[in-house]
């Protein structure tokens, strides 16, 4: 991670310009150690050496693309789960279209005739491997943080009823049609893609090609761009792992922008518990000198209130013991 100092007046006002890197084969403690301390200050982190293999990642990829590329009527029989600028229902709208499948086989079966069966394979060998890779992530943040139960958070989206989603964002690029431009400059012109929000679930296991877009806000105000690598996959603690944690693991808020020149598609996997599991942390991080920060609540408590509010609503205070300060 590179951390340059930019406002001479300010000194203490660091810039951090990438997310922490985890290399997944390295020695076991290391690993441990770095994704709880990512997890602790940035809610983010990139994994590499994660053991997904490029024709899975290239398949689901290239399924996609074409997916997108059909006309918009195909790909509103295809599913009612494709969306385009809409995102959910109280009135929020981005420079997105999208396709939600629930992470399981049934999901897919659900998707219409017109849609390949090369896609459907895509899917589920995408969808397993990631969901492989974020029970191993909770796996290793459980040990890190002490929990004897080294399955208590991964078993929530390993259940058969997990509400877990696969998700897939494209941004077509945007170009700035207004007759003032300044048509000489090669400027990159950018619009809000995906508002500002931060994730519901448990992790979220993030994608994108080649092309920059998403961002994040460790404090208000302030956005990290988040550098592209499609060989990596970028991690983030959802809301309610913030809540399973007593809130020593951050649920960060992030948004993605569009760009004037090139197509961005992001493949997001939301790690989510089945709907009647009740979200408490385990006793460990629960102290008579760190009592618990949130009242226990269902996942369908939690999706109720989530879909009840806009996009970049804060749920979480909904579920708080104690009034949050704002
Ligand atoms: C406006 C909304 C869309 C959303 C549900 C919500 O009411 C508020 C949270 C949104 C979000 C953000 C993260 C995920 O992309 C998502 C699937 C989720 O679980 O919560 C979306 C919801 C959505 O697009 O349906
Ligand atoms: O497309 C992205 O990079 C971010 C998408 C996102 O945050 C979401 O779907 O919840
Ligand atoms: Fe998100």
């Amino acid at each position: 991670m590179v951390l340059a100092s930019t406002n001479p007046i300010n000194i203490e006002r660091i810039l951090v310009t990438d997310l922490p890197i985890v290399d997944l084969k390295a020695e076991k403690s290391v690993v441990k150690k770095l994704i709880v301390k990512a997890c602790e200050e940035y809610g983010f982190f990139k994994v590499i050496n994660h053991g997904i293999t490029n024709e899975t990642i290239a398949k689901m990829e290239e399924s996609s693309f074409d997916f997108f590329a059909k006309p918009v009527i195909q790909k509103k029989q295809a599913s009612p789960a494709y969306g385009c600028r809409n995102i959910g229902f109280n009135g929020d709208m981005g420079e997105v279209e999208y396709l939600m499948l629930n992470a399981t086989t049934p999901s897919i079966a659900h998707l219409s005739d017109t849609i390949s069966n090369d896609f459907r394979c895509s899917v589920s060998a995408y969808t397993e491997a990631v969901k492989k890779l974020a029970c191993e992530i909770l796996e290793v943040m459980a040990e890190g943080l002490g929990v004897p139960d080294r399955s208590f958070f991964s078993s929530l989206i390993n259940h058969i009823d997990s509400d877990s989603i696969l998700r897939l964002n494209h941004y077509p690029p945007i170009i700035n049609n207004n007759k003032d431009r300044d048509k000489s400059s090669s400027y990159n012109y950018t619009k809000v893609g995906f508002g500002e929000h931060s994730d519901p679930q448990i992790l979220t296991i993030l994608r994108s090609n080649d092309v920059g877009g998403l961002q994040i806000s460790p404090e208000d105000g302030v956005w990290i761009p988040v550098t592209p690598d499609p060989s990596a996959f970028c991690v983030n603690v959802g809301d309610v792992l913030e809540v399973m944690t007593n809130g020593r693991f951050v649920s960060v808020r992030h948004r993605a922008m569009t760009n004037s020149y090139k197509s961005r598609m992001s493949m997001v996997y939301f790690g989510a518990p089945p709907m009647n599991a009740c979200i408490v942390a385990p006793p460990v991080l629960v102290t008579p000198q760190r009592p618990s920060l949130f009242r226990p609540f269902t996942w369908a408590d939690y999706k109720k209130a989530t879909y009840s509010l806009r996009l970049g609503d804060t749920r979480i205070n909904l579920f708080r013991t104690i009034p949050h300060a704002h």
